[in-house]
């Protein structure tokens, strides 16, 4: 547990260090090998985020996927049931506000909530991952409530989206958590 504090707060520090041109390099990049997935392409409802505290960018694939047609879902915390996370349909017309921990959210409208089995594919905001595919979030177990039927149900395919500096040998596995099928970076895929 101490372990995991320490590597998040290491890796925080360490995407928050990046400059605006390297962020801006890195979700061009995440783009260009999101587009090569099979996973992406048969998409048509996707869960993005709103990169914040140096996480790497999902714009580039929002604005792609708008155009592509597909859907695009936002994470929302509910402000009554403070473990659970909803998504809710983005569009360009959405109205965001910040969230508890000041992240730019959609006001929660359960109308344009699905449930997270309707999901095709969800970009997965991280602060380490490695090679197997384990996930360090920030720490409030969101995604792994989220999606801890995903051992039951092959659906969605959960996809982690990072920088290069986010990869680190092994990250320490706790029971509850969810693995990624993959991590896409600016510059690859594992
Ligand atoms: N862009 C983005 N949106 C997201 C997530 C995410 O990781 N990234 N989440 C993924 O789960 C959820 C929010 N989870 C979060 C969990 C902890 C903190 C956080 O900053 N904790 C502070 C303490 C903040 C406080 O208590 O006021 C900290 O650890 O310093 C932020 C978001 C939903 N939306
Ligand atoms: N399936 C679950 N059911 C109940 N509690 C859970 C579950 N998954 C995680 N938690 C709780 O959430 C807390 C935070 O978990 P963890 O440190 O793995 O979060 P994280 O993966 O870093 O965060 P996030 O998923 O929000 O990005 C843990 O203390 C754990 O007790």
């Amino acid at each position: 547990m101490r372990d995991r504090k320490a590597i998040r707060s290491e890796l925080r520090q360490r995407r928050r260090a990046l400059s605006q041109d390297q962020q801006k390099q890195a979700a061009a990049g995440v783009l260009e090998q999101i587009k090569r997935r099979p996973e992406y392409q048969r998409s048509q409802k996707l869960a993005v985020y709103l990169a914040n505290d140096g996480e790497i960018s999902p714009e580039n694939i929002v604005s792609h996927a708008w155009n592509e047609g597909k859907s695009c879902y936002l994470p929302v915390l509910d402000e009554h049931d403070k473990s659970k996370l909803h998504f809710q349909l983005y569009t360009p017309d959405t109205i965001l506000l910040p969230n508890r921990f000041n992240i730019p959210e959609p006001v929660l409208d359960l109308s344009l909530c699905i449930p997270a089995t309707d999901l095709d594919l969800v970009l997965m905001p991280l602060t380490g991952f490695d090679e197997s595919g384990q996930r360090l979030g920030m720490g409030g177990g969101f995604y792994d409530r989220a999606f801890a039927f995903i051992k039951t149900v092959n659906k969605p395919v959960l996809i982690g989206l990072a920088h290069e500096c986010q990869k680190v040998d092994s990250i320490p596995v706790e029971d509850w958590d969810v693995p990624m099928s993959g991590v896409i970076t600016g510059e690859k895929a594992y």
